[in-house]
Formats: structure tokens, C-alpha cells, sequence
């Protein structure tokens, strides 16, 4: 180990320091091999291990994803070659692999010099080998190829190393070769990221900048943001300034992850490490802001910040409505941990009270879902998902719709819903169903490219309302599970879309209200009819279910009454008497009809809702 001072924190050399990150496809084993690199760099022991070491929260380890990004600091001393010897500080940052959290990828990224590519040896590249591949060379990132798993039977190491030296441009001897599981492989890696990775490089004189990559909310500490200091130097005690707002902080406690939290004096040019304000909520350390010292500001803020702004939006409602008070504080304190996370109150006849939450995307909804059932204990629905659309009335007014209820119902000139850019790949074989796929999407193919002589990249521009339900559970069945998907949002388009109200007795129910393509309302609309008139039970009146687009019907079911056989008792004889007796009958029933209330149990919404084809599309992994 090299003396305390030359590698401590705020007295590290930047000549010392690598900043890297991994980036995979899901499951590429990422988090394996981070687990494996902390116990080669002896920060954590074998006995402290367990799995995804770095993976906190519960749902993390769980699901086996990586949600929120996290930095270690681990000492390296190079084992072999020319820099034999050398006394190195790693800070790696693990980054969130799944589409919804691009932004936060891309901050980790922009906190690097370079990126280990992970592929899976037995799988080969994927579609978020590319998107993370794309993303850290718009970063400038020198990238080491990798493949991973080497140590099972159906690796095919020689194959995917001339793919990926393909794609990268380099040779395929060059394509590292390890296995994260019996870490074979991995100490040469290490380092070869001493070796190919540059040094960070800033101005020690001048203000300081310091880049957030990540901000989380702690129970017991408050706020606790990730930073990587760009130029000069921060200290503790000093105040911090947020560029974006002006907010000043003291800071309480600033030090560097190791893979706990150590306390430190300082963070200088090019190190990694966390400070502590003792704010209460994210959104005042955002990620992508640029923190200062408020004594001497620097007068540029690091570029590149972005408001994460909810792409997808659904109702959620507490199946039970005395939970209504305890939902409210849930999500109150969730947007501590989640500036992405938005919501506000909104009730439904047929649901009650709730709140209309917006997300960045299905998986981002799910997981927000299941935090608040399991570690607040509610039962929750959630109504189907929709995107936000932009409508331009006729007399030039434009409203924002983020509710399908609340569509407007005025003459409108103009509709725009967003659009994505999808990158599919996929085995040769299903290139033909996987367009058959997006085309029904209402999908325009961009661009197919051959990556190697069975594996086929597809590019299409498609609505986001039409992957945001079940889109990649269809992708993974019609290929077998072979295709992968990414995509990113790609501004908007206009679309011949028309809102479908579902009416149960004349009365429209809005949380079946749906926004969708004008030649799909048909299908909807049949749908969802068909669905509640299996669930409503029969009433002692006819209760007629439809579709319909402004005034008029396009699908229509009936519940049938329950026909109390009054007859039963009059045998053969009379027919005036029975005429009479049904006549009397048909009267009560028409005084129902008009005035009575179709009596739905609200579990019949609730199944519905959770069943439906549009209702909770899964997003599992991708
Ligand atoms: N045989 C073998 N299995 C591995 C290896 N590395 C990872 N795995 C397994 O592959 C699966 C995925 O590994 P993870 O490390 O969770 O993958 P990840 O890329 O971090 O996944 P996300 O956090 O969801 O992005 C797990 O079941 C691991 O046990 C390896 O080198 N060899």
C-alpha cells in the first residue's frame, strides 16, 4: 500500500486517478464483475461480500437491476507490463442500465474518462450494448471491449470478439476476456484501465466545479450528492452553491465512498466522492447541476443539465380509500429519493381519490409502484398508462394533456404525441416478424444494418404510446426472446388520434378514458366493453355498455337484467293475465332503467384496469 497521504483523498495526484464506468446490457453481469473488483482491490473482504455489493435498495437486489448509480474508490497497484508497480486510485461508477435512467447513465458517464463494454460471451451485443456504446463515445470515453462469462460452456468468445472489434473498430484480440463469477481475467483488467485510461485532467487553481451524478436520500443524513470534481477543489465546512439555482448549502460532511462512507477533508481535481448538506430533498441536488463554492464561484456551470421530465403518466389509486391520507405521505416521502417522480391530486368517479403520477417510463412506474406497495404497505391500481399529448385548438390555444379525461373537447386543428427513436436487434430469422411488429405499431423503419451474419440492427421512429404497453413482451415472443430493444425519445409528431370514452348506462367512466390512433378506437372500444360486461354482475335492469368518440357509439354490450320469471306460478290458463303480469314487469324495469344506478363493484374496475391489453403493460427487464 502506498503512504496514506500520496493517495488520500483531496491529496490524490490526479495522475493517479481513473474515473471509469461499466456499461452493459441488462444482465450482462455488470454488477458481478463490480462485486468481483471490489474484493480484488481488497475494499471489501470476503466475508463482508455479499452479492451486488453495490445494489442497496431492496427491490435492487431483488429484481437484480441497477437503479441508482453509486461510486467506490478502490486502490489498485498494477500487477503487470510497464506500469508494474504503479499505485492507482480507481473510482468506479456503476450506472444504471435500463432505458428510463439514460439520463443518469449519461451523467455517470460524463463523470469518466472511460468505459469497460461488457458483453456477454454467451449472448453477444444487444441493443443496450449499442445505446450505451453510442452514448459513452458522444462522452469522449475511451472504451475497453470485454466479454464476460467466459467461464460457461455456451461462451463463444472467438465469435462476439469479431463482432464487437466490428463495432468498435479495433481488433479482436484487443477484447478482454473474463468472468466476473470466478474473477479470471479480472486483474489483468484492472490493469489495462490504468493503462488505457487517461488520467482526469482540470484546473487546481481555479474555482471549484464540481459535476452531480447522483443524489439520494438517506433517512438519517438527508441528501447525500455524488460529485466528481472537474476543477479546483472543495473542502469541508465551506459553503456549496447549486449553478442552476443559486441555493447555497452549508456542507456538513463531504468524504468518498469505500466502498462505505469515509469522511475526508477535501476532494480535489479529478476524485469522486459525496457531500452532505443536510437537505431534505433531492430536487435541490439535482443530478446534472454543478455545485461551487459560494466564497469564490466559478462563473460557468459544467454543461449538459437537464430537468428529467415524466414521459409516461397513469392514475394511482388506494384500492382501499381510507389509505387515501397515508398514500399522500408515501409519495411525499418518495420525491425525497426521486426528482423524476411527479404528482398531484386527482379523483375518479369510479376510483375515488388519488393522484395522477408522472414517470420517466413503464419500468420507472413499476418500480415507484411496487416501493409504495411493499415498503408503505398500500394497495394500489393503477389506471393504464398514457403519454402526454399536445393538442392545438382551432382558435390557437394549446393544451397539454396528461390525463385522457381531460382531453379537450372543443375543435381541435392539431394533435402531437411523442415519438421515439427503437433500436431492435435481432437474429436474421425474425427481421420479418419483428417488422410486422412496429409496422402495427404504426412504426417507420430508419435504417437495418448487419452487425454480423445472423445478427440484424432494425432503426424505427414509433409512437411512445404504442411501446409503453405491451410492446417488448410482444417483441420477446415473437423472436423467441432474442430481440432486444432500446430507445430513446425523439421529439414528437402529429397523429389522427381521438379520445374513446367507455359509458356504462349512459354515464361515462373515466378511467377507461383512452387517447388513441383513430384506427385502433374501433378495437379499444370493443375491448374494454366486452371486458366489463364479464366482469359487471347482472342488475335488475339493463345496463348498456359502450364506446364511444364524442356522441358517437362505436361498440356497444349489454348486461342483460336478471329476468325475475313472473310467470312461474301461472300456469296454461289466462293469456291476459300473463300479458298483463310481463307488461307490469317491463314498467318496473324501464323506472329502473331511468332511474336507477348500475351498482359495480369496484373490483370490477379494479380487474379491468389490471387485465386489460392496455391496462399495466409489463416492462420488465429489457
Ligand atoms: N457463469 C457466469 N455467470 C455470470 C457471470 N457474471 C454474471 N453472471 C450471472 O449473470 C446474471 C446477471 O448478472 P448481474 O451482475 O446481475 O448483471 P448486471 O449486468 O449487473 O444486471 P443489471 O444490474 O440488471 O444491469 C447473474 O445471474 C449472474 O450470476 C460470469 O462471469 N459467469
Amino acid at each position: 500500500m502506498p503512504p496514506m497521504s500520496a493517495n488520500s483523498p483531496g491529496s490524490t495526484d490526479p495522475g493517479r486517478i481513473r474515473n471509469f464506468c461499466i456499461i452493459a446490457h441488462i444482465d450482462h453481469g455488470k454488477s458481478t464483475l463490480a462485486d468481483r473488483m471490489l474484493q480484488l482491490t481488497g475494499v471489501v473482504d470476503a466475508r463482508q461480500m455479499r452479492d451486488q455489493y453495490l445494489d442497496r435498495m431492496d427491490i435492487e437486489r431483488e429484481r437484480g437491476i441497477t437503479i441508482k448509480s453509486q461510486a467506490v474508490r478502490m486502490p489498485w497497484t498494477v500487477r503487470e507490463g510497464d506500469q508494474q508497480g504503479e499505485h492507482a486510485v480507481l473510482n468506479m461508477i456503476d450506472t444504471p442500465g435500463h432505458v428510463d435512467f439514460t439520463y443518469e447513465v449519461s451523467r455517470s458517464l460524463a463523470a469518466c474518462e472511460g468505459a469497460v463494454l461488457l458483453v456477454d460471451a454467451a449472448q453477444g451485443i444487444e441493443a443496450q450494448t449499442l445505446a450505451n456504446l453510442y452514448l459513452a463515445l458522444e462522452n469522449d470515453l475511451h472504451v475497453i471491449p470485454v466479454l464476460n462469462k467466459i467461464d460457461l460452456p455456451a461462451a463463444q468468445p472467438d465469435k462476439y470478439a469479431e463482432e464487437l472489434a466490428h463495432l468498435i473498430g479495433c481488433r479482436p484480440e484487443d477484447c478482454l476476456r473474463v468472468s466476473g463469477k470466478t474473477g479470471d481475467g479480472v486483474p489483468h483488467l484492472l490493469d489495462e484501465i490504468v493503462r488505457q485510461f487517461t488520467p482526469p485532467t482540470g484546473d487546481a487553481a481555479a474555482p471549484a466545479r464540481a459535476m452531480i451524478f447522483d443524489s439520494v436520500y438517506d433517512v438519517y443524513r438527508g441528501v447525500v450528492t455524488y460529485v466528481r470534481v472537474i476543477d479546483g477543489r472543495i473542502e469541508a465546512r465551506e459553503r456549496i452553491k447549486m449553478m442552476s439555482t443559486g441555493a447555497v448549502h452549508e456542507l456538513l460532511e463531504l468524504g468518498v465512498i469505500a466502498p462505505e462512507m469515509e469522511k475526508a477533508q477535501a476532494l480535489g481535481v479529478g476524485e469522486v466522492g459525496y457531500l452532505i448538506t443536510g437537505v431534505k430533498d433531492v430536487r435541490q441536488s439535482r443530478v446534472g447541476d454543478t455545485v461551487t463554492i459560494n466564497s469564490r464561484p466559478a462563473k460557468e456551470a459544467l454543461g449538459g443539465y437537464k430537468d428529467p421530465k415524466p414521459m409516461v403518466y397513469s392514475g394511482l389509486y388506494p384500492i382501499d380509500g381510507s389509505d387515501y391520507p397515508d398514500f399522500r405521505d408515501a409519495l411525499d416521502r418518495l420525491k425525497l429519493n426521486d426528482a423524476a417522480l411527479h404528482y398531484e391530486p386527482e379523483s375518479s368517479a369510479a376510483l375515488g381519490f388519488g393522484f395522477r403520477c408522472g414517470f420517466l417510463g413503464l419500468l420507472h412506474l413499476e418500480i415507484i409502484r411496487e416501493r409504495l406497495e411493499r415498503e408503505f404497505n398500500l394497495d394500489l391500481i393503477s389506471t393504464a398508462p398514457n403519454v402526454v399529448y399536445r393538442v392545438l385548438m382551432e382558435d390557437g390555444t394549446e393544451v397539454v394533456v396528461t390525463n385522457p379525461s381531460e382531453y379537450p373537447t372543443g375543435k381541435i386543428a392539431e394533435v402531437y404525441e411523442p415519438v421515439v427513436r427503437a433500436t431492435v436487434l435481432t437474429p436474421n430469422d425474425y427481421v420479418g416478424a419483428v417488422m410486422e411488429l412496429c409496422q402495427g405499431r404504426r412504426g417507420t423503419l430508419r435504417g437495418m444494418d448487419y452487425l454480423s451474419a445472423d445478427r440484424v440492427e432494425l432503426r424505427y421512429t414509433l409512437p411512445l404510446a404504442e411501446i409503453i404497453y405491451d410492446f417488448f413482451d410482444q417483441l420477446k415472443s415473437r423472436t423467441k426472446g432474442y430481440a432486444s430493444l432500446d430507445y430513446e425519445p425523439s421529439g414528437e409528431q402529429m397523429a389522427e388520434l381521438v379520445k374513446v370514452d367507455i359509458l356504462l348506462h349512459g354515464e361515462a367512466v373515466d378511467a377507461f378514458s383512452a387517447i388513441v390512433h383513430k384506427d385502433k378506437a374501433y378495437n379499444y372500444g370493443v375491448t374494454i366493453a366486452a371486458k366489463l360486461r364479464s366482469l359487471i354482475p347482472r342488475q335488475q335492469f339493463e345496463v348498456p355498455i359502450q364506446a364511444a368518440i364524442g356522441n358517437r357509439v362505436i361498440a356497444r354490450e349489454t348486461i342483460r337484467a336478471i329476468r325475475k320469471d313472473v310467470l312461474a306460478k301461472c300456469y296454461g290458463g289466462d293469456i291476459t293475465r300473463k300479458r298483463k303480469l310481463l307488461e307490469k314487469q317491463k314498467e318496473g324495469k324501464k323506472r329502473m332503467k331511468m332511474v336507477g344506478r348500475v351498482e359495480v363493484p369496484q373490483e370490477a374496475f379494479i380487474a379491468a384496469l389490471s387485465t386489460s391489453d392496455g391496462g399495466e403493460g409489463k416492462a420488465g427487464k429489457k
